[in-house]
């Protein structure tokens, strides 16, 4: 059960500054779930788990089976919303070290991202750790000429052609794109590798339930059965107009509240290194939804406490337009004591005995205590653990809580104008036909 705990902004909002947002909240409400708000064509999104399930999933189960059976690693390509919510799950649901683990510990294989960058020692430090591996290749992406995910895929095929033949190269793909348009779609028939379909009506930032995130998550054994069973059971809990029944929509209220206030800068708080990744899908969702009409809040994000030594000093002292977004798991997986040693000078003997959780837990609190009293409101998102069930709830609190707070700025959520200025800059420096200046 997901709650929201306001306690560290009182001073900053009054009550009525959330309560008086309803008749807005209910208006907006009611365009998202009759269709008609800006980019409606892409609201596939709101029960897309729940019809999921209904569905089954019983054809992407198999294909990941194979892929566990077969593969020593899996080599997933895309970038942006094709890319950021399959790692943001697998950083939160697999142990940190999971790709050193042996394969008995894994239970499946290794899994590399590719076509996120165009970086050339990246790709070559890739292809090195991948030599003698048995390598499957997803490749996501709705256009199929999205330039990093290209470069990336046929790099990656290339090297898949060298290592195993054409043929088999064949067998060893899997591409997840447009039912019907597109380079990759044309591609995978010409080339007959197994598809999987992006659904027209769930942009990129949005599609994490669907094949995009559910084939790699499955194919490293995360079970996407329970992270679509928990974000099904949030479209219900998050499916309210009440604010004071619908957590999700009394954050997008909030954020926005804080925003006409000049807090235009949240940042993304958590204190577990497996949520570095959600933090950075929470970016894309949050940047590319609301940044746009000269309007928004910036998404930022901090993990603590390593930030705490170095970004710390500028949220408790720095310029003040920052408000904080606190997600904290209560329940870790595992439990760790601090040893007694009695002869270190380190003055940590008082903590002997005492669990990270807690002391973890307690640096949560100073945190948010501390950076309030310095002039930063912040909000407690509580989760109960790092399964997959709570996971999916997460996915779909932010997603809700999305697409209400760009609507009640004023911003289609659902679109991403701007993306197409620098590549069409770089098209014209890379000498792309019909971009020539
Ligand atoms: O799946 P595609 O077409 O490769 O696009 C990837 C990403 O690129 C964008 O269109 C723009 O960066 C994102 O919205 C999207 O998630």
């Amino acid at each position: 059960m997901l709650k929201l705990d306001l306690t560290y902004t009182n001073g900053f909002l009054g009550e009525e500054e959330i309560s008086n947002a309803q008749s807005a909240v209910n208006a907006l409400h009611d365009d998202l779930q009759q269709k008609r708000t800006p980019g409606a064509d892409f609201l596939g999104w709101l029960d897309l788990a729940s019809r999921t399930l209904q569905e089954g999933v019983a054809d992407i189960l198999e294909t990941a089976k194979e892929i566990r059976e077969k593969a020593d690693a899996l080599v997933v390509v895309g970038i942006g919303g094709s890319y950021l919510g399959a790692r943001a799950a697998y950083e939160w649901v697999k142990p940190e070290y999971y790709n050193q683990l042996s394969k008995e510990q894994r239970g499946g294989p290794e899994i590399y991202f590719l076509g996120n960058h165009i970086s050339a020692d990246a790709v070559s430090d890739l292809l090195t750790v991948l030599k003698g591996k048995q390598v499957y290749v997803n490749v996501i992406s709705k256009s199929g000429t999205t330039t990093e995910p290209a470069i990336g895929f046929r790099l990656i095929r290339q090297w898949l052609i060298e290592q195993y033949g054409e043929q088999e190269t064949k067998r060893r793909i899997v591409a997840t794109t447009d039912a019907s348009k597109g380079a990759l779609r044309k591609l995978a028939t010409d080339e007959g590798y197994k598809t999987y379909v992006i659904p027209d009506d769930v942009g990129g930032r949005y599609s994490v339930l669907t094949p995009v995130g559910l084939l790699p998550l499955a194919a490293i054994g995360v079970d996407i059965e329970k992270l679509l069973q928990g974000a099904a059971d949030a479209e219900k809990e998050f499916g309210s107009a009440s604010l004071s029944e619908n957590a999700a929509y009394k954050y997008a209220v909030l954020r926005n509240a804080l925003y006409r206030k000049g807090y235009v800068t949240e940042i993304f708080a958590h204190f577990e290194p497996a949520l570095h990744y959600f933090a950075e899908w929470w970016k894309q969702l949050y940047g590319e939804s609301e940044g746009k009409d000269q309007k928004g809040v910036f998404p930022a994000s901090v993990g603590y406490t390593t930030d705490l030594h170095s970004m710390g000093q500028f949220v408790q002292e720095g310029y003040r337009n920052l408000f904080e977004t606190f997600v904290h798991i209560e329940n870790g997986t595992h439990n760790v004591d601090v040893p007694s040693a009695q002869n270190m000078e380190d003055g940590l003997e008082y903590l002997a005995g005492k669990s990270l959780v807690w002391v973890n837990d307690k640096a949560r609190l100073a945190t948010q205590s501390a950076h309030a009293e310095g002039g930063v409101p912040n909000v407690l998102i509580q989760v109960p653990d790092r399964s997959e069930y709570t996971l999916g709830q997460l996915f779909y609190f932010f997603e809700r809580a999305c697409a209400m707070s760009g609507l009640l700025m004023g911003v289609n959520p659902f679109n991403q104008p701007g993306v197409e200025n620098y590549k069409t800059k770089m098209f014209q420096l890379l000498g792309k036909p019909g971009y020539q200046k």
